[in-house]
């Protein structure tokens, strides 16, 4: 009986792998017009139309290799899951439920339908096969009962060719990786244009690998009828490549005018900066907002904030103070993919101070923290700026009390609950301290007039924080006020400095 179930089950598989060709990655332009495109960027008539033509030609293999154009996907979902050493299996079987949990995340934040999913647990990767027998079958059980998926999501962070091939071949769909799927994200969220050059340039890299992986299959299979020949892939290598210097340059444009912008901000020296990182969906953004109150829309979707913005805030002595938002973190996903984001952390190395937010209530807080941590590293942060790093724990509103005492890490973590209101006096404090320490401000007091030149300067050049009438003199006043060095030395310079403590 068994074997006959077995049997009928290896017959329906058989079918569906040969009534179902593998959908085609193409796009709506002809092999005709796309090679008059590829002319055009390889050697163009004129300027005016090389970057139209550089763009349309980037879009096409956008819509070759991550295929854009289908819209919303039906998914499967797969979640590899390698132990090594089967002791360790309890712990690593939550981790990877974790993952299939942040994947799924992913695929919610596109909008794209999840028909099922698994957790594919086996001892290391199979080469070429990537999963093993056994998990294979199983996906393809499962996909012979849900014929309305389109694509299969194998969540490890870049498959080789030979293992999409592979498992293309025995789901009899278009399998798709992790980088793709936060591609198509970057995607959706760029902004502004810096971000959509950012995005651009991510996916590059990509497309770029995907056609090596193209030719070397090719060369391999050296009977195939479709052959594409050697000329089709060099010209479209070099076309990718001659597109990557263009965006290049788009960027460093874009980037030489934050420079001049930042630079501006520096020269008025009133506003120090906090950069807020963390890991995406960690609750960056609603923290700002309950800070200097703006209206930012914090989202549950993960990679909400893909450029970095800028909000003006007020710390408890009245000074004003800049909170960076900036891109969140995350794990299993390719250096390169970070590293045309991390011009965009630029703002936080330069930053006079950093909050590191962490999602206390998530199951993986633990891995997160070691994620982001590691990649600020790998940012080159000043010494000082990784130790002033102010550590809070957000969304202390969702765990129990008697979990939060094993959480908070010996005190080494801030409670606080952007949405509710929770820890956030006792937190600008806190960042009041480390800016005051971090930018060599100091608290001065100041005896002068009422309405005199020096009262008039330091209303309008720095924060007054307090003002109390002398009582020995009802005429003069006695200004608690916050300086810098360089501040100090102006007033000095137009006016006798009358009381300092
Ligand atoms: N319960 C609870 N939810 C919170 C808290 N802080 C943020 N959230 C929710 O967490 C989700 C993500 O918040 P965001 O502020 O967008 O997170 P982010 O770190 O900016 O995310 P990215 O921009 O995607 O990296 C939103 O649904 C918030 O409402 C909190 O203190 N408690
Ligand atoms: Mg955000």
């Amino acid at each position: 009986m068994r074997f006959l179930k077995l049997w009928a089950q290896t017959r329906i598989l058989a079918f569906r792998a040969k009534a179902m060709p593998i959908r085609p990655l193409c796009s709506d332009h002809t092999p005709n017009q796309i090679d008059k495109l590829l002319d055009w960027v390889l050697d163009p008539p004129n300027e005016a139309g090389e970057t139209q033509a550089h763009a349309q030609f980037h879009r096409e293999m956008v819509d070759h290799y991550l295929k854009q154009a289908t819209g919303r996907e039906h998914l499967f979902v797969v979640q590899p899951l390698f132990y090594h050493d089967p002791t360790l299996h309890a712990s690593l079987n939550s981790q990877g439920q974790c993952k299939l949990d942040e994947t799924l995340a992913l695929v919610r934040t596109l909008e794209w339908q999840v028909y099922g999913h698994t957790l594919a647990e086996q001892t290391s990767a199979l080469g070429d096969n990537l999963l093993s027998f056994d998990n294979i079958q199983r996906v393809k059980t499962a996909l012979a009962k849900l014929p309305a998926v389109s694509a299969v999501l194998v969540s490890t962070y870049n498959l080789s060719q030979s293992q999409r091939h592979v498992l293309e071949e025995e789901f009899g769909l278009p399998v798709l990786d992790r980088y793709h799927l936060i591609l198509q994200i970057f995607h959706r969220h760029a902004r502004t244009r810096e971000a959509k050059l950012q995005v651009t340039l991510s996916e590059i890299p990509y497309l770029k690998r995907r056609l090596y992986q193209d030719m070397a299959l090719e060369n391999d299979n050296k009977h195939s009828k479709q052959r594409m020949g050697k000329l089709y892939f060099e010209k479209r290598v070099t076309a990718m490549k001659k597109r990557e210097k263009q965006i290049h340059m788009a960027l460093s444009k874009v980037k030489d005018q934050r420079a001049v912008l930042r630079r501006e901000r520096t020269k008025q020296g009133r506003f120090p900066s906090v950069a807020v990182v963390g890991y995406t969906n960690s609750g960056k953004t609603s923290l700002i907002q309950a800070l200097t109150g703006d209206n930012l829309e914090p989202k549950d979707k993960l990679f909400a904030t893909l450029d970095v913005t800028v909000h003006q805030g007020q710390l408890p002595n009245l000074a004003p103070v800049l909170f960076v938002d900036t891109v969140g973190f995350i794990s299993d996903i390719p250096t390169q993919l970070i590293a045309s984001f991390a011009s965009t952390l630029e703002d936080a190395t330069l930053a006079d101070l950093i909050i590191h937010v962490r999602d206390i209530s998530h199951p993986d807080t633990v891995e997160q923290n070691s994620n982001v941590l590691k990649t600020l590293q790998s940012l080159d942060l000043p010494e000082s700026l990784f130790r002033s790093m102010i550590v809070v724990g957000n969304k202390v509103d969702k765990v129990p009390s008697d979990q939060w005492l094993t959480l908070n890490n010996g005190g080494a973590l801030i409670p606080i609950s952007a949405t509710q209101g929770l820890g956030l006096d006792f937190l600008l404090g806190r960042v009041q301290q480390g800016i005051m320490l971090a930018t060599g401000r100091r608290y001065v007091r100041v005896r002068c007039r009422q309405g005199s030149e020096e009262y008039l300067w330091l209303h309008k050049f720095v924060t007054v924080s307090e003002t109390q009438v002398d009582s020995n003199d009802f005429n003069y006043v006695i200004l608690k006020v916050v300086m810098s060095q360089r501040e100090m030395e102006q007033f000095k310079s137009r006016h006798r400095l009358a009381h300092q403590s």
